[in-house]
């Protein structure tokens, strides 16, 4: 018999998650049945939507939310499934779970050995899709138009700015720190810089471009987001995928509001969930592989050893300790 760790979420969080709102436990796993399989956790994924989908959707005890990442098989009742295969999954923290088989995806069969199993929780995975999906069909970005992204030097956001580049855009983003501003004018960003050193945001977006932006990839919302509409250009298209700056407000932020610049400038603005955009998930996938092993879609990974870790990885994202996509090695 195996006995899995899991992390569970022993309080909601109130503001900032903190490591006593966690409690790791163990679970006795039952022996297999036919047609079932044991599979144990390699890398797991934090991302900032377990901080909103906990509240939403968890109570207290729940075992913490996730995509479990390149899991391996150990064992195997089911025939399509050999034990040693690597696949991903959505089944929390854990570090071994059973399954059926149905809610378990193969890596790319084309996914050479040299290319980390990781990266397929970010730059081909979920995170690079959602860059894919929110530049190419929601901000339908166009060669040599001007894209702005926040928390551009994370793992949505650097593949954003380098899709953008791909696709023959001038590209802005901004990071908090200034190792990451010098990171991203290392992967190609034409204009980079920090918003938490600028002195006014509006003339760091001004100075980057003072023709304005067509596309807005947003990733944070809140103030960062208030003061870039006013810096979209005629008819600027923005995807709202994310907005980390308000996900640990207890009481909600006020505007200013948007409706002024979204009528003058005739602005589009959409949000949009990457799981929504499932058809385009072969696509996408196949896509971001062949441009990562052409070396046009560089990748840098944050990861923390160690599933007793999983907390510190979750939080330290929150902060902004990561480089690149936030992972956890089992
Ligand atoms: N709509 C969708 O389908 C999806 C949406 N998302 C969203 O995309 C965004 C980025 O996710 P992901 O790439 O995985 O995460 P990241 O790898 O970018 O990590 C989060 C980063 O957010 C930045 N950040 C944290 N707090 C703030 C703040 N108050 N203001 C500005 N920046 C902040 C930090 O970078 P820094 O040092 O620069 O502050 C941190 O490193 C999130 O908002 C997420 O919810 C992600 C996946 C799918
Ligand atoms: C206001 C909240 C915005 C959150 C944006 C975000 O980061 C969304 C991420 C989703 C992405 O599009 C695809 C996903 O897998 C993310 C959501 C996953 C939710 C899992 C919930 C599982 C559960 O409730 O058990």
């Amino acid at each position: 018999m195996v006995t899995a760790k899991v992390w569970v979420l022993k309080k909601h969080f109130e503001g900032f998650p903190k490591p006593s709102d966690f409690e790791m436990k163990q679970v006795a796993l039952a022996n297999l049945k036919d047609g079932e399989l044991l599979l144990e956790s390699v890398f797991l994924s934090v991302d900032p939507y377990m901080r909103p989908y906990s509240k939403r959707d968890m109570k207290e005890g729940d075992v913490m939310i996730g995509t479990q990442v390149a899991s391996r098989i150990v064992e195997s009742k089911n025939p399509a499934f050999a034990v040693g295969t690597f696949v991903v999954a959505n089944r929390g923290w854990r570090t071994h779970f059973i399954s059926d088989g149905k809610d378990l995806n193969l890596l790319p069969a084309s996914w050479p050995e040299s290319l980390p199993k990781s990266l397929a929780l970010g730059t081909v995975g979920m995170p690079g899709l959602t860059a894919y999906v929110g530049l190419f069909e929601i901000c339908k970005m166009k060669p040599g138009e001007t894209v702005l992204v926040n928390a551009a030097a994370g793992a949505v956001g650097s593949v954003v700015g380098q899709l953008a580049k791909i696709g023959g855009c001038k590209v802005v983003g901004c990071a908090g720190s200034d190792s990451k501003v010098a990171y991203l004018k290392n992967i190609g960003f034409d204009e980079a810089f920090n918003y938490k050193t600028v002195a006014s945001l509006d003339e760091a977006l001004r100075k980057a471009s003072p023709d304005g932006y067509d596309c807005f990839f947003d990733n944070v919302g809140g103030e960062f987001a208030s003061i870039a509409i006013n810096h979209m250009k005629k008819f600027g298209r923005i995807a709202v995928c994310g907005a980390i700056s308000q996900y640990n407000d207890s009481v909600p932020q006020k505007g200013p509001y948007i409706q002024i610049p979204m009528i003058f400038n005739e602005l589009s603005m959409k949000g949009f969930i990457v799981s929504s955009w499932h058809n385009h998930r072969e696509e996408g996938v196949k896509a971001l592989l062949k441009w990562v092993l052409e070396g046009k879609l560089k990748y840098h990974e944050q990861v923390t050893e160690r599933f007793e870790n999983m907390p510190a990885a979750f939080i330290g994202m929150l902060k902004g300790e990561n480089l690149g996509k936030a992972v956890v090695k089992v």
